[in-house]
C-alpha cells in the first residue's frame, strides 16, 4: 500500500500527520510503531490522524498514537502540529475548533505560532516524589538544579514506572528548573520511551505547577524546552485552572509516500 503522509514538528516534538477524511488508515499497533520508528520507517515522536469531525459543528477531529503504536491521551504539541496541518489542507483558515481524546479544543492560527486551549485541569496533587497533574495527558513534574546536566532518561524512565503511577499506566515525566523568570524543563515522555526534545502538555503541567508552588509569579509563563519556546495563559479557579492555552511554532518539515 502506498501511504502519502506529512512530517510535522512542534517546537522539536515531531508527528507523522495521515489525512484520514476517507478512514481509509487502519489503526494497527504494529505498523504505526515501524512507521515511527527512526530506523526502519519515517520516524517521529508520534503519529496523528485527521478525520471528519463527529458533529458539524467542529471542523475535524484528532486522534493520537505515541511512537509505540498505541493510541494515548491528548498531545499538546501534536495537537498544535494539526491545527497547523488542517490550514496546510484548507480546511481551517484563521481558528479552528476541533476534538480530540480529551473534548474539545478551540486554537488560533497566526503566521508564527498557532494557540492552543487546554482542557480545564484539576489542581495539582502532591505525592511523596512532586507533583502530578492531568493537562490531557498524565504528568510527573519536579524541580532540580542544573538541568542541562541531568539524567533525564535514567531518571525519567523509573519515574515513568513507579509504582505510585502504575494505575494511569505510567506517567510523563518533567524535570524544570526556574532560571531568570523562565520554566526550562525536559521531558521523559510515556509512550515514546524516552525524552523528547519537548512536550506540550508537560509544558503545561509545569507552567501551572511553577504558578501555584510560587516558583513563577507571572501569567503567561514562558517555558524552555530543548526544541523551542512555549508560552501558557490561564485563570486560576478554586478547583484548578481553566481558559488554558498552549502557544507555539508548529510548522511543516517534508511530505512524503512511503509504502507499507
Ligand atoms: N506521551 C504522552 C502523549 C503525548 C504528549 C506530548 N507529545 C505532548 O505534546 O503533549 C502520553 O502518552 O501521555
Amino acid at each position: 500500500m502506498q501511504l502519502e503522509f506529512y512530517k510535522y514538528q512542534g517546537t522539536g516534538n515531531d508527528f507523522i500527520m495521515l489525512d484520514n477524511r476517507d478512514k481509509t488508515f487502519k489503526n494497527d499497533t504494529k505498523l504505526i510503531a515501524k512507521l515511527c520508528d527512526r530506523k526502519f520507517g519515517i520516524g517521529a515522536d508520534g503519529l496523528i490522524l485527521l478525520e471528519n469531525p463527529t458533529e458539524a459543528k467542529y471542523d475535524f477531529k484528532m486522534v493520537y498514537f505515541n511512537a509505540d503504536g498505541n493510541e494515548s491521551t491528548m498531545c499538546g504539541n501534536g495537537g498544535r502540529c494539526i491545527v497547523r496541518f488542517a490550514e496546510q489542507l484548507g480546511v481551517v483558515n484563521n481558528s479552528a475548533f476541533f476534538t480530540a481524546i480529551d473534548g474539545e479544543h478551540q486554537a488560533v492560527i497566526t503566521p508564527n505560532e498557532i494557540q492552543l486551549q487546554m482542557k480545564n485541569t484539576a489542581t495539582v496533587q502532591q505525592n511523596e516524589l512532586g507533583y502530578f497533574i492531568d493537562t490531557g495527558s498524565p504528568h510527573h513534574v519536579e524541580f532540580i538544579e542544573n538541568l542541562a546536566d541531568f539524567d533525564v532518561y535514567t531518571k525519567g524512565k523509573e519515574l515513568r514506572n513507579h509504582a505510585i503511577y502504575s494505575p494511569l499506566k505510567g506517567v510523563n515525566v518533567n524535570f524544570a528548573e526556574i532560571k531568570e523568570g523562565k520554566a526550562y524543563l525536559r521531558t521523559y515522555e510515556r509512550g515514546v520511551e524516552d525524552e523528547t526534545l519537548s512536550c506540550g502538555t508537560g509544558a503545561t503541567a509545569v507552567a501551572l505547577v511553577s504558578y501555584l508552588v510560587n516558583k513563577l509569579a507571572t501569567c503567561p509563563v514562558q517555558l524552555v524546552t530543548q526544541g523551542g519556546n512555549l508560552n501558557v495563559k490561564f485563570t486560576k479557579t478554586e478547583t484548578g485552572y481553566q481558559d488554558v492555552w498552549l502557544s507555539g511554532a508548529a510548522t511543516m518539515v517534508f511530505k512524503g509516500e512511503i509504502t507499507c
